[in-house]
């Protein structure tokens, strides 16, 4: 894999100087490292040479900012008018300062058409994706400005890290957009799901979609993640029993698969107690889901590769198993809403069977069950992945800052107390909400948006020709010294509990964790009270710090941000006997959590 090296600057406006001295955008203490390798050949190369070259790559594209090698000149048309007015200007007297004048105004007509080019990269894809992507992304964001292009031959993307351009394309502008890249990623296995659905399709489905997760419904959620929650103590007393340190990023990882296979089809995947096709099957898929938005040459798309290359064979056999598991699940949650005598209204939540699969069905509305698939599929994936990243992040903050666990204990100890948090106890679980809503803001999931102009539009001046793909670098929003004091520091005070939980609206579109617009997440409440129950529960009944000899905690992305090695943990109970005793007396016993599947790729 090359270095930076040949990315070049093509920009001709002198506008767009660095903003500021460059620096690496790193989260605090995070160690930046590749994700692991999209290409076989490299899987031999020894680790620290590898590593080696990572570093290698970082300094040359920092020593290469700071040599001024992207300062952006201006065009020569500008140049050479501005040394003509020189000379015109300083010559005594009599038509030479007609001249210079004349020139001044030409000059100033040149830097406004100068200004009409977008400022462009262009480079070698493989140096993009052999690293989390929204890293070299920062770095050039801090060189060309809000909105760029990144070329690699003949493809290109429009980079944007601008509130009012991001509101642009995925409020005001939102119709001109599509999901573009995302949909061709995701068909084979979403389909026609709601996120990478379009057009007709993805306003029907939304609008059928959208009620099922009405208030009645997620208060009943919010007893299920108590539920869960504790569940999952029984892994972590027996760990801190056995003085065994715990992988969180899997531990979570677990827990949230649990909890989204209850809410989107009363399924029990219990996948933090065992490991059965099912939960491999979803694994193996998600990670396919992974890999194919960060493998550059798309060879699944030709069916003879699909049927000899071995992974690709095992995410077919994968998909299999998810198909028949959804298609038994419909065909349960079918005869149930046949048998059932109650009648479908407006907050409609299922007696026996709370679940959006529930919802959909007793709505009676006509749907194939291919579409209905579809749409599990895509609320499995999006709301597993994302939370687990959520609270993994929340956990690896945390781990350098004591001071906020004891915040949130103190906090829990007063709203909750040994019991679950209820849905209205959530409100005043207020700091442990913006130690969540913080870590999002640095660790955003997704770390880019991604969408595909569908006709011609204007941004900031630029003409943007139909089919034009975009990356919306929500981390470089999100870090951005125009939007935030400090932006590299884990700050959870930075929003006040005395306002609004921060959202797009109330940070003027700097701070986009759900998206925003008619694309926003669904799931955002449920979503946000499912990570707070989660850390409530927790924290009340242990401490939790970094694991000894815990490895450097590194990033690799595919949808969201995943740790390179894990995140380990080692946990104790807090100081609370009898405390303890109830939440042994609760919880199950435990195996320990199995960790074959959680890393198949
Ligand atoms: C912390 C957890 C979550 C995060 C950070 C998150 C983030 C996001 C973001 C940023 C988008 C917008 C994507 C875009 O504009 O391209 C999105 C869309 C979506 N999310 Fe979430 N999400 C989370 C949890 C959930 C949950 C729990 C569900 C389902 C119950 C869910 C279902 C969806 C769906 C269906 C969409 C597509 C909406 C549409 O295009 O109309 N998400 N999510």
């Amino acid at each position: 894999m090359q270095d930076l090296r040949s990315l070049r600057h093509t920009c001709p406006s002198s506008q767009l100087k660095p903003r500021q001295s460059p620096r690496t955008p790193s989260c605090p203490g995070a160690r930046v490292k590749p994700s692991r390798p999209s290409c076989s050949k490299l899987s031999n190369v020894p680790r620290k040479a590898k590593d080696a070259k990572e570093a290698r790559k970082q300094d040359s594209l920092d020593e290469r900012i700071l040599s001024g090698e992207f300062t952006t000149p201006p065009s020569w048309r500008t140049q050479v008018i501005n040394a003509l007015q020189s000379l015109f200007g300083n010559l005594p007297g009599g038509p030479g300062r007609g001249i210079a004048l004349a020139l001044a105004k030409e000059g100033r007509k040149q830097r406004a058409a100068d200004r009409k080019v977008m400022p462009e990269a262009t480079g070698d894809i493989r140096e993009i994706v052999g690293q989390p992507v929204f890293l070299p992304l920062y770095k050039l964001f801090t060189i060309y400005g809000k909105i760029f292009r990144l070329s690699f031959g003949p493809k290109s993307f429009v980079i944007i890290s601008d509130a009012q351009l991001a509101k642009q394309v995925l409020v005001t502008n939102a119709a001109k957009y599509s999901k573009g890249l995302l949909s061709e990623i995701l068909d084979f296995v979403m389909g026609q799901g709601l996120i990478p659905a379009d057009g007709d399709i993805w306003k029907v489905r939304r609008r059928a979609i959208v009620p099922a997760l009405h208030k009645r419904y997620v208060a009943a959620m919010v007893d299920m993640f108590g539920d869960c929650a504790l569940h999952s103590t029984s892994t972590l007393t027996k760990a801190s029993r056995g003085g065994r340190p715990v992988e969180m990023e899997n531990f979570f990882s677990r827990l949230a698969l649990d909890i989204i296979g209850k809410a989107v089809f009363d399924y029990d995947f219990d996948s933090l107690t065992h490991d059965d096709p099912v939960i491999k099957a979803v694994y193996t898929t998600l990670r396919e889901a992974e890999y194919r938005s960060t493998a550059f040459i798309p060879y699944w798309n030709f069916a003879p590769l699909r049927a000899i290359v071995p992974r690709q064979r095992r995410c077919t056999e994968a998909l299999d198993i998810v198909n028949t598991t959804l298609n038994g699940l419909i065909s349960k949650c079918k005869t149930l809403v046949d048998e059932e005598d109650q009648e479908f209204q407006e907050e409609f939540l299922g007696d026996k069977d709370p679940s959006i699969l529930h919802f959909l069905l007793a709505s009676g509305e006509e749907i194939s069950s291919k579409q209905l698939r579809d749409d599990l599929m895509t609320m499995l994936i999006a709301g597993h992945e994302t939370t687990a990243a959520v609270l993994t992040w929340t956990m690896y903050c945390l781990s350098k800052h004591p001071e906020y666990i004891e915040r949130i204990q103190a906090e829990v100890d007063e709203v909750v107390g040994d019991g679950k948090p209820t849905f209205d106890d959530i409100k005043r679980l207020a700091f442990t909400m913006r130690v969540i809503n913080e870590s999002m803001r640095l660790y955003p999931q997704p770390p880019v948006l991604i969408r595909r102009a569908l006709e011609e539009d204007e941004l900031d001046g630029y003409t943007i020709p139909k089919g034009s793909d975009f990356f919306i670098s929500v981390w470089n929003l999100h870090r951005s010294p125009q939007y935030w004091d400090n932006p590299e520091e884990f700050n959870p005070d930075r929003f006040s509990t005395s306002r609004p939980v921060p959202n797009e609206v109330t940070e003027e579109y700097a701070y986009l964790p759900f998206g925003a617009g008619r694309r926003k997440c669904i799931g955002d409440q449920f979503a946000l009270f499912e990570s707070v129950v989660i850390l409530a529960m927790l924290f009340r009944r242990f401490d939790f710090k970094m694991a000894a000899n815990a490895p450097a905690v590194g990033m690799t992305t595919g949808a969201t941000i995943h740790t390179s090695d894990g995140l380990l943990m080692s946990v104790s109970p807090r100081s609370m006997p009898e405390l303890m005793q109830k939440a042994d007396k609760a919880a199950e016993p435990a195996l320990k959590i199995p960790q074959e599947a959680v890393r198949v790729a």
